[in-house]
């Protein structure tokens, strides 16, 4: 992922980590306060039905007392009775008996013309017969609820069955066991009530919450308006809202902090290496005398996935700080094993340079990985040399010990940049070595005459009485790479001869190499053959 995805990408992250906590803390919010309100709603319903029931159980208490009596139907000692029940009674407005489904007499007295009977629209288990909605014919008046058991009846005001203390808002409907509404408080919306009785539940619409309680053949429901619910939102909100505030800058905060560190170079680089985006260019490396190609140095590259070619200065010191350059020597090797295995099976002669960096040397590791990558290969560990900078040799102790074991294996080690540093004479007499890269800026002064162009012959001479292979670095131009032959330099790299090629490139280079200037000696340098003088 380029930059600019990722910073979308983080962007996009962001603001989905922000909104989703907040959202839905503003979602719990709300439905905890609906929860409560409903809640609210549900306490006044069962309310209602234990009203309702103890105002039932009243009704028939007194129905099955005076039923029960044997005084002489509609005796004044029997109307009495009546009426005093109907006084004792908080529930029962009037009594009545009846005989062959006509009125004789009620509470206020005997009864004149012809009452009849009224029908039920349900019978409760223990056989009263309820009408919910009667028109008292004695006393006239509201519209009551009758209670028939066996010859008498007794009228009950709806609003007993809801006689509960409620909240302004809020309304109440008692229904009956047959579904017809008996009583209201608070004039509910009928539409509402019809569409709670046809399917009883607990819920939400446009303007109202409502919640029902059902038992004893009853069903209380009890509405409220949305509106009243908002303090009770607001507190929800007050005390979730800094909750989802916190997730959500946790999130952003975490989202920026990754994709800070992924758009750092080290997380850029981390990733890199990851993708295995390193690849690896050539630079080649020729007889000074001959102008073939003998090798090759592996030169590393980090191909960006949008195609661009970062350069190893670039990325090598962090990737030294970082501890990541291991893995890039690893991807170096097997590049250098895929690549060019077969062109160093078919010519001995040839060998591939790998830079090894500080860490590289102090731990030894590339040897087991260099030893994996030319299993089966027909390689030869000769044909692998390794360049070590001053600046890896100055663990002196390690880096001796790595290099004696490299070199027990067959490969051939450079000391690189030679002359750079401070201590380079000390590492040459300290260290078993064989090769040396005399640096550019030795070989710039090759055919010049400057200060420091005496001490090129000195170098050159240095090597030679240690039997070192001497490689000159950065050879420019025709006449250096002349004088350098003719002072008894064996190999040269530089842009006179080619720059660091892709690998299509080097594999073309060194064949023209060996078409136009002959067939490489295939022996390596370690023999005399290529004119070093021991
Ligand atoms: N001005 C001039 N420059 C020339 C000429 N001929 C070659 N060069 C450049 O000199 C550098 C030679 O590699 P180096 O001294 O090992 O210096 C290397 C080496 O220290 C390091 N490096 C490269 N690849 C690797 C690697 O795989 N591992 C490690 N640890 N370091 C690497 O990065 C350094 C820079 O590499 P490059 O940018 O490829 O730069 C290369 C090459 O492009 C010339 O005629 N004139």
């Amino acid at each position: 992922m380029n930059r600019q995805r990722v910073v979308i990408v983080a962007v996009a992250l962001a603001v989905i980590g922000a909104i989703i906590p907040i959202a839905a803390m503003l979602y719990v919010s709300w439905n905890l306060a609906v929860r409560a309100e409903q809640d609210r709603l549900e306490l006044f319903a069962e309310r209602a039905i234990t009203r309702a029931n103890r105002s039932f159980a009243e009704a028939r208490l007194v129905l099955f007392t005076i039923a029960d009596s044997g005084v002489e139907p509609c005796s004044p000692d029997h109307i009495a009775r009546m009426r005093l029940a109907v006084f004792d009674s908080r529930a029962v407005e009037e009594m009545g008996y009846f005989e062959n489904r006509l009125l004789r007499c009620t509470s206020w007295g005997v009864t004149e013309g012809a009452v009849e009977q009224a029908g039920a629209d349900y019978v409760t288990p223990d056989g009263i017969a309820v009408t919910i909605r009667i028109q008292p014919a004695v006393s006239g008046g509201k519209p009551m609820m009758a209670l028939h058991h066996r010859n008498y009846n007794v009228l009950v005001d709806p609003l007993r069955f809801v006689d509960v203390i409620l909240d302004e808002d809020i309304t109440l409907a008692i229904v009956g066991a047959n579904g017809t509404l008996v009583s209201a408080l608070n004039a509910p919306d009928p539409a509402l009530i019809k569409s709670i009785i046809a399917a009883p539940r607990i819920g939400i619409d446009e303007n109202n919450l409502f919640a029902v309680a059902r038992r004893d053949g009853w069903l209380a429901i009890a509405t409220a308006p949305r509106t009243g619910m908002r303090k009770d939102l607001r507190r929800q909100q007050m005390m979730l809202l800094p909750v989802g505030a916190f997730i959500a800058a946790f999130i952003v905060g975490i989202v920026y902090w990754l994709s800070k560190k992924r758009l750092s170079p080290l997380g850029e680089l981390t990733l890199a290496v990851q993708n295995r985006e390193f690849i690896v260019h050539y630079q080649p490396i020729v007889a000074l005398k001959t102008h073939i190609c003998v090798g090759a140095e592996a030169l590393v590259r980090w191909r960006r996935p949008d195609g661009s070619i970062v350069r190893p200065d670039l990325f090598i010191p962090l990737a030294e700080e970082s501890g990541l350059i291991l893995p890039i020597t690893d991807q170096v090797i097997q590049a250098v094993v895929s690549d060019l295995g077969k062109l160093l099976v078919a010519d001995r002669g040839l060998h591939i340079a790998i830079n090894l960096s500080v860490s590289d040397l102090k731990t030894g590791r590339f040897l087991s990985v260099i030893e994996n990558a030319l299993d089966h290969t027909g390689i030869h560990n000769e044909q692998i040399w390794l360049e070590v900078t001053e600046r890896g040799l100055m663990d002196i102790e390690s880096a001796r010990e790595t290099i004696t074991a490299a070199r027990a294996r067959g490969h051939m080690v450079a000391i690189d940049d030679f002359g750079t540093g401070y201590s380079s004479l000390q590492y040459l007499q300290g260290l078993p070595l064989d090769a040396l890269k005399i640096d550019k800026t030795f070989i710039d002064t090759v055919g010049r005459d400057t200060a420091t162009s005496s001490v090129t012959p000195h170098i050159i001479d240095m090597a030679k009485t240690l039997s070192l292979v001497a490689v000159a670095e950065g050879v420019k131009t025709k006449e250096q790479a002349d004088s350098l032959a003719a002072l008894g330099v064996a190999f040269g790299q530089g842009w006179f001869f080619a720059r660091p090629l892709p690998l299509e490139e080097f594999i073309a280079f060194y064949h023209q190499s060996k078409h136009q200037y002959g067939a490489s000696p295939d022996v390596l340098p370690r023999m005399p053959a290529y004119g070093m003088v021991p």
